[in-house]
């Protein structure tokens, strides 16, 4: 498939007429699609676009805005194989990853379109009896949307929904590994009838159009999900110029294995939550925090279950865990396993190229883990994004909560007990911004507020009612008759 920008309610080619591959990495000399290598001209276009919708956008009720959603959600839903598909012969997650995702894109959809009839206001006593006195939401204007490959439809759709709703015309710049996958996406928004310029796609080097994004006068608030490194700089040049902005960035997600867990649980949890998507995804579980007491039973266990899962292709229906999804992540992958022996933890299992000839061609790596790992290793510091599980030993309950809260960032945190002061404890002093008992750290749902603290966010979240936070300014309105 050849994919093109989607400017003012059009498919334009990018004005360079230059194009790159998008790769699959289940097998790298598989070509998926060819997507557009745009430039600022083309950026240019889409930011006019954008601002000639606005005006006429924000005037219809928020109903007609919801309706226009409902539609796009339909066709999302109608087309989830195909899309499922697409996405992972881009990025590697398992067919029922990629299935539950665009199912999940059409739920998002869903419910802001539902947000278009729900209250926006308050209505505030004055101290003038005569008057009335008053909120209202009004839209910032035109929102730029740089998003990630790692949940190529669940994360455009839960900042590109809200926008909209609330009354925004969007740009959006999706990551170049998921091109085809943003296109179908667009395809469905294309063919639900939003007016042109409400929606535009605009396909480019990171560099190039999402630094444009930040740095365009014309873009009132930008919203960015990815790396820490790139997710500063996007802030540090929006707020420069005065323009809001939000970032969602990395993790080092603990999990908390306490001396009264349930360890079967508790293990597949850390299963789950470290390695479904292969750990790419800023909710996966990095650091497995396991109290003396049974340290040794669950480790026994663990390394039981992980043995058993099947590596391969995504598309194959019996594959558990796929690729990573670029030679970037592989490598990246590669050389944390390195450094976490260099500093002197032991590879229990994993962390190496999979013996099998068919997945030669791909970017997989058997899941690693580690045991005694300690706080000040690289391997428990930084975000790995990858199938990379550290164990590390606390004396009690209390420590492993000192561990677990130490680190620079803050996204989510996760306890195994059966004991609810247990519980009680960790909801309170968890340094998180999803805090989970007896569930995995990764699982967010659409409807509950989303992001980190500390270095994890900019302090902001993403999803449910909190997104109108964002997308909207309150307007404090005062009548006196
Ligand atoms: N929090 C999360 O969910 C995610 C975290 N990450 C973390 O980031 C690491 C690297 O992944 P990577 O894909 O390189 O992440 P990036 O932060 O580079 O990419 C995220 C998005 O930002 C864009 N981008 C890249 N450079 C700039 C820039 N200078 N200004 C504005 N936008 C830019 C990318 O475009 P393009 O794709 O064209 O480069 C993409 O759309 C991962 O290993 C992981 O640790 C990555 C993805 C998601
Ligand atoms: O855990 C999830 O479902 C979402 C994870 C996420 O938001 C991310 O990886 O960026």
């Amino acid at each position: 498939m050849t994919v093109d920008n989607y400017i003012g309610g059009e498919w334009r080619p990018p004005a360079s007429g230059r194009r790159v591959p998008s790769t699959n990495p289940a097998r790298r000399s598989e070509t998926v699609g060819f997507a557009p290598d745009s430039d600022r001209a083309d950026l240019e276009a889409a930011v006019a676009a954008a601002d000639s919708a606005r005006r006429a956008w924000r005037k219809l009720a928020g109903a007609q805005r919801g309706a226009l959603l409902f539609k796009a959600a339909d066709l999302l839903e109608s087309r989830m194989e195909e899309i499922g598909r697409a996405m992972t012969r881009e990025m590697g997650k398992t067919i029922g990853e990629a299935k539950g995702e665009t199912a999940r894109g059409a739920a998002i959809l869903r419910y802001y379109a539902g947000e278009g009839m729900r209250p926006v206001g308050d209505v505030i006593p004055s101290t003038d009896a005569d008057a009335l006195m008053y909120t209202t939401r009004v839209p910032l204007g035109v929102v730029g949307v740089i998003s990630p490959w790692n949940f190529p439809v669940a994360i455009p759709l839960w900042k590109i929904a809200p926008a909209l709703i609330y009354g925004n015309t969007v740009v959006w710049k999706p990551a170049i590994e998921t091109a085809v996958t943003a296109a179908l996406v667009m395809e469905c928004f294309h063919a639900a009838g939003f007016p042109a310029g409400v929606l535009n796609m605009v396909m480019g080097d990171g560099a190039v159009i999402g630094q444009g994004i930040a740095e365009h006068p014309g873009i009132h608030g930008v919203t960015f999900t990815g790396s820490n490194a790139v997710g500063k700089r996007v802030g540090q040049i929006a707020l420069a110029r005065g323009a809001k902005y939000q970032l969602e960035m990395g993790g080092k997600n603990p999990i908390v294995v306490a001396a009264d867990a349930d360890l079967d649980l508790a293990a597949e949890a850390t299963i789950s939550g470290g390695l479904r998507s292969t750990g790419q995804k800023c909710t996966a579980t990095s650091r497995v925090i396991v109290v003396r007491d049974v340290y040794e039973p669950f480790k026994e266990k663990l390394l039981a279950k992980i043995k058993s899962l099947r590596i391969g292709d995504g598309l194959d229906a019996d594959t558990w865990l796929g690729p990573c999804a670029s030679q970037k992540q592989y490598e990246t992958v590669l050389e944390y396993i390195r450094k976490g022996r260099e500093e002197g933890a032991e590879l229990l299992v994993g962390g190496e190229r999979p013996g099998d000839p068919a997945l030669a061609d791909g970017f997989f790596v058997s899941p690693a883990v580690f045991d005694r790992v300690t706080a000040g290793m690289t391997i428990a510091r930084e975000e790995i994004f990858g199938p990379v599980l550290a164990l590390m030993e606390a004396r009690d309950l209390e420590e492993a909560i000192e561990l677990a809260n130490d680190t620079d960032f803050g996204l989510s945190a996760s306890l195994y007990t059966r004991d609810l002061a247990n519980a009680l404890t960790f909801a309170r002093e968890s340094e998180a911004g999803l805090v989970r008992v007896n569930a995995e750290t990764a699982g967010v749902e659409l409807q509950a507020p989303f992001g980190g603290m500390k270095g994890s966010s900019s302090h902001s979240r993403e999803q449910g009612q909190a997104a109108i936070e964002f997308f909207t300014e309150i307007k404090t309105v005062f009548v006196k008759p």
